[in-house]
């Protein structure tokens, strides 16, 4: 259950007198190597009767500093801060990034967080996390300035997988290049869209293979192309119900630029437009391609359809 206060900025963090337990860092995804350093804010509040916390910031400091080439995120603030609240802490506070933020020097850092959260235990970083003007700070004088201001300090040794630090830079890469499965691993959840059912040209119906329309554009979009999927919500009782969905802008068919899932359930379809739906990524079967005859189209939808059958063990 996500019960966590949101916060917006460290300016209106009026909190209850306990010990503070805050974990910082943007956690673009909240993927397993976050969760490692917001599990040990938590664990330590536990023990210790405090409040665990997340310090997060928007927008990404590349958009302050780059702004032609922008990081692009895999979630929004708001779904950022939902992941963040569902790992258990207390509260999340989201700093905005200004450039008075950003100037902060490194050495200040800690005195400046101290007097915006006077209850400030003990801070959770991962081993590479820079801080303060121009990146400067390091765990180091993290440490050494969190002795002066009576601040423990505790830092997560990098989690890997294959050998490999997890980040979200990593993911990113996989969600592009359509290796879901991958960043699946690396999230330790399995990404998803949520979205509402829209009409759609009603020609999927005629060739046999009806579809939930979901327009959905995150910053990130992964690669365009065919997936197996599962659908839920509210009309399956949150259920998940297989299926075989097309990401993309459907270029045998129209001419768009605003991407959309395409999902093709397996089984028989609750849902109708206006449906709320979440639409869980599994498996990339084949990138999106232009067809030059809808019967092409078509043969190859079935295809994509006894693959994805095969995936869900029918
Ligand atoms: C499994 C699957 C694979 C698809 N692959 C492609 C594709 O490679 N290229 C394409 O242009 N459209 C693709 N589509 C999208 C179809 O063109 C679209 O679903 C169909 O035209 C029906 O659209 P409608 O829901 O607006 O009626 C695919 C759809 C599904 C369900
Ligand atoms: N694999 C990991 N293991 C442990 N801690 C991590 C890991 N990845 C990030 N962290 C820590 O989590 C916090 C948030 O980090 P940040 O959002 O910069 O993560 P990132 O995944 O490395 O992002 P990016 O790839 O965009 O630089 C920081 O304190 C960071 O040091």
């Amino acid at each position: 259950m996500n019960t966590a206060r949101q916060i917006d900025g460290l300016d209106h963090a009026q909190l209850p007198a306990r010990p503070l337990h805050l974990a910082i860092g943007m956690f673009d995804g909240v993927h397993l190597g976050h969760r490692a350093v917001i599990d040990a804010a938590i664990q330590s509040a536990r023990r210790s009767g405090g409040l665990a916390g997340v310090l997060t910031f928007w927008p990404h400091p590349s958009a302050l500093f780059n702004p032609e080439k922008a990081t692009r995120l895999i979630a929004g603030p708001e779904l950022r801060a939902r992941l963040l609240g569902e790992t258990g802490v207390d509260l999340v506070i989201t700093q905005p990034f200004t450039p008075q933020f950003a100037a902060i020097e490194a050495e200040w850092v800690l005195p400046y967080l101290k007097k915006k959260l006077p209850t400030l235990s003990t801070v959770y970083v991962g081993e590479n996390w820079r801080f303060g003007q121009g990146r400067r700070g390091d765990i180091a004088m993290l440490v050494a300035e969190g002795k002066k201001q009576h601040i423990g300090v505790v830092s997560a040794q990098r989690i890997n997988h294959n050998g490999e630090p997890i980040s979200s830079t990593r993911i990113r890469a996989c969600l592009e290049a359509g290796r879901i499965e991958e960043a699946n691993e690396l999230f330790g959840y399995t990404y998803f869209a949520d979205g509402v059912v829209a009409a759609g040209k009603r020609l999927g119906r005629t060739i046999g293979f009806p579809t939930l329309n979901i327009a959905w554009e995150p910053a990130l979009r992964p690669r365009f192309g065919v997936y197996a999927v599962r659908v839920s919500g509210p009309k399956s009782k949150d259920a998940f119900l297989p299926a075989v969905a097309n990401y993309g802008l459907r270029p045998t068919v129209e001419r768009s630029n605003q991407p959309r899932i395409e999902a093709h359930l397996l089984v028989d379809c609750p849902f109708v437009e206006g449906d709320s739906v979440r639409v869980e990524w599994l498996k990339f079967i084949r990138p999106e391609t232009k067809f030059s005859s809808i019967s092409g189209l078509t043969d190859q939808i079935s295809k994509d359809r006894q693959e994805a059958a095969a995936f869900f063990g029918f």
